[in-house]
This record gives structure tokens, sequence and C-alpha cells, in this order.
């Protein structure tokens, strides 16, 4: 797909729309779910909160959203697990400040976050993350660094998200991201993703040549 076809405000052609993702549930995975809707009252909004937890996986993924569900065009942001950015606001990564970002664009306009735990570290999860910051502290980059430790660069499955997508009823989405995989992942998936709504955070000397190599070796949209 053309990369600038799903920009925001581009539309997806016909033939990218999804088949039925909802197809792909693996069966009983409704049963093993705790859909009940409260309210979170939080510093950052006023969110309702679902929580799921994956047969498949075995993750319990929180769903914040805004406003009423969209079954098509709402915002949407699949939020990787960042224990050291999100909740004690490194500043090695970006991903506390993409985190409030995407809630405060929730704030505006409604939509959904899904917090995917299971994608600590890219999926290597919190140890190995570590051990790649201290070969990043070595000079090695931050793509390297997960080779090195016999990882792949990035092992994040989105099985789980596309699944709550399909018990939320949601068919197409605004894609919160600068990580045209994510947008790929979903794609395949069979979620159709109208736009890419980018989050535009300011580097410090801490992360900038994780954003430089973000943008350079992975393809994220940043400047
Ligand atoms: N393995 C590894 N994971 C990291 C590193 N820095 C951040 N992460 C993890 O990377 C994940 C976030 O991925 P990013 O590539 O920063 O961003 P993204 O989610 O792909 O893209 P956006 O949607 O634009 O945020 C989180 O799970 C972080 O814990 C690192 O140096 N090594
Ligand atoms: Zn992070």
């Amino acid at each position: 797909m053309n990369d600038e076809a799903v920009r925001e405000g581009a539309e997806v052609t016909a033939g990218e729309m999804a088949v039925n993702h909802c197809e792909k549930i693996p069966l009983g995975t409704q049963g093993a779910t705790e859909w009940e809707v409260v309210h979170l009252p939080s510093s950052l909004g006023d969110f309702q909160a679902r929580a799921f937890r994956s047969p498949v996986t075995g993750s319990e993924h929180l769903v914040l959203s805004v406003g009423p569900l969209q079954e098509r065009g709402g915002l949407l942001r699949v939020h990787s697990e960042c224990l050291t950015g999100d909740v004690f606001q490194s500043l090695r990564c970006d991903c506390g400040p993409q985190l409030q970002g995407a809630l405060e664009l929730l704030k505006d306009e409604g939509g959904i976050v899904i917090y995917m735990r299971g994608h600590e570290g890219r999926g290597i999860g919190l140890v190995e993350k570590l051990r790649a910051y201290a070969l990043q502290e070595a000079g090695v980059d931050t793509i390297d660094a997960n080779l090195r430790l016999g990882h792949a660069e990035d092992e994040r499955d989105y099985a789980d998200a596309i699944d709550i997508l399909c018990l939320l009823g949601v068919k197409s989405v605004r894609l919160i991201t600068n990580n045209p995989q994510k947008r790929d992942a979903l794609v395949a998936g069979g979620v159709e993703v109208e736009a890419l709504v980018p989050l535009r955070i300011a580097a410090n000397p801490h992360n900038e040549r994780y954003l430089e190599t973000k943008r350079k070796r992975m393809g994220h949209y940043l400047e």
C-alpha cells in the first residue's frame, strides 16, 4: 500500500477493505472475556474502561474509551506497554508522551486506546528490554541490540488487538501512530485503516538516537 494513501484524510481503496476479521476470533474468546464497562475518572480524562483477558496469550489488556464506540472511522490508539516510559516517564523513549497525546486526542474527539500488555520492549519483555538498553549504552542501536540478544527487531503480535476490535464491533479506524507496521498488522487482521493520525513528540537528548533509528531503520513517520 502506498504510505501516503492512508495519511490523515486520505481514503483506503475498496481492494484493501477488510474481510470480516471477526471470523478469526478463536472459539471461546467471548466466554473468557471480562466485558464489564466501568467509569474510570483520571487526571488524564474521563474514560470508560474494559479489560480483556486473551485466551490465546493470557495477557490482560486495558481498553479505554471516550464517547460512544464507533463502528467506522473513530480514533484508535494501540499502545504498546512500556513500563519505564508510561509509568516512570523515562526519557529514553517517546512512549509516555505518546500515550498522553493519544488520550488528549480522545478527550477532544472521542475514541479508543487499547493498552497492549505483553508488548513490553517490542514484545521481548522488561528484562530483555533492559538488557537491550545496556547494549545501547555500549553504542549499539535499538534494533541491533534486539538482534544481538537473539530476538527479532520487533516481536509484537496484534492478534489480541484485532480480537478486541471485533468484540467491540469496530470495523474501521483512524489509527494514532507513526508506525506503518502497526497499520499493516491491523489491515492484515481485517481491520480497515482509513487514515493514520501522527503523534509528534519533541525529541530530547536521551531519545534522539532511538527516534532516529525508528525513522531510518523502521520507517516510522518521524521528522
Ligand atoms: N526492545 C526494545 N524495546 C523498546 C526500546 N525502547 C522502547 N521500547 C519498547 O517499544 C515499544 C514502543 O514501540 P515504538 O517503536 O517506540 O513505537 P510504536 O508503538 O511502534 O509506534 P507508535 O505507534 O508511533 O508509538 C514499547 O513496548 C517500549 O517498551 C528499546 O530500546 N528496545
Ligand atoms: Zn517506551
